[in-house]
């Protein structure tokens, strides 16, 4: 932990789903004190400042500024908030593909820190990417390290092209887990369960199975092969869902997508 060494204050800009979720867990060190501007604020954790434009803020310094805005609203929204950065301070941005250029361009500064969360760090369970561009300290990566881990986990990566396929996996990724389990609850429904009884099966189904998998040694396929009797039911089932590496295919295509639509956002 880097944060026992300072007392920050950060401005987080945007304070939706994915900026609202950090914050949840990001308030649980003391070491970072944080004002949110939202023209929609949302209701914010103890502690936290919020306004809903950044007119109060004209004659204040922050240590850090967190990007939680849409990426194709940067170059409208963060000249205002050029001035606001502390001489020796920094930029978090979680803006999806949004480069490390267009923010220094935007808010007149060098040190930037990409990251890549995901929506699962609402309950301290996220998997992030983290960027830093060459003007960053070292204390400056190991403070925006300290709170990426406090919502989950944290790769490191040595370029924006790196964060960007983190992106398609992680970034995007509950996003076709989410649809998965959906589409998983319907075709059970179809079976002649309730809404309520299809949920509790698939999603009961779905944690035992990925908990179990965190557990083990062993590799993907073995673990499946565990559930696949020969000629039973399983087999049945693999046999419709991937036989025609149809299944394969579809996954390549959804983070092939979601990393070109990164690099299109850069
Ligand atoms: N959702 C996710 O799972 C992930 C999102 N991200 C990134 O996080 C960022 C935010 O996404 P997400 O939280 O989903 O989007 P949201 O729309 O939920 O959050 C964006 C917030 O910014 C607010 N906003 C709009 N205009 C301004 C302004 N002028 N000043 C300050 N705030 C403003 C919006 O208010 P209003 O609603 O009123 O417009 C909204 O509350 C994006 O850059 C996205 O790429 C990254 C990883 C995962
Ligand atoms: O869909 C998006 O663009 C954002 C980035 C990753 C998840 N949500």
């Amino acid at each position: 932990m880097n944060f026992k060494t300072k007392h920050y204050q950060a401005l987080m800009i945007g304070c939706g789903k994915m900026g609202g979720a950090l914050l949840r867990q990001w308030i649980r060190s003391e070491a970072v004190h944080y004002t949110v501007v939202d023209p929609t604020l949302p209701e914010l954790p103890n502690g936290v400042v919020g306004y809903d434009n950044a007119d109060a803020l004209k004659s204040k310094k922050f240590d850090i500024i967190i990007i939680a805005i849409k990426p194709q609203m940067v170059e409208t929204i963060l000249p205002d908030y050029a001035n606001l950065l502390s001489e020796d301070g920094f930029v978090i941005s979680m803006a999806a593909g949004c480069s490390a250029e267009r923010l220094q361009t935007a808010l007149k500064t060098r040190a930037i820190i990409r990251i890549m969360p995901n929506l699962p760090s609402f309950i301290g369970k996220g998997v992030a990417g983290l960027y830093a561009s060459p003007e960053c300290s070292e204390a400056q990566k190991a403070v925006s390290l300290d709170m990426m881990e406090l919502a989950g986990t944290a790769v490191k990566v040595d370029s924006e092209d790196g964060l960007d396929r983190i992106t398609a996996i992680a970034g995007s990724g509950p996003g076709y887990v989410f649809e998965f389990a959906r589409t998983y609850v319907e075709a059970a429904e179809s079976l002649g369960f309730s809404r309520e009884q299809a949920r509790a099966l698939v999603l009961g189904t779905i944690v035992g199975t990925i908990e179990m998998a965190m557990d083990s040694d062993d590799d993907l396929e073995t673990l499946r092969n565990n559930v696949t009797s020969k000629k039973g039911t399983t087999e049945a089932g693999l046999k419709a869902l991937n036989a025609d590496m149809g299944l394969s295919q579809k996954l390549k295509q959804t983070v092939d997508a979601a990393y070109n639509r990164a690099i299109e956002l850069r």
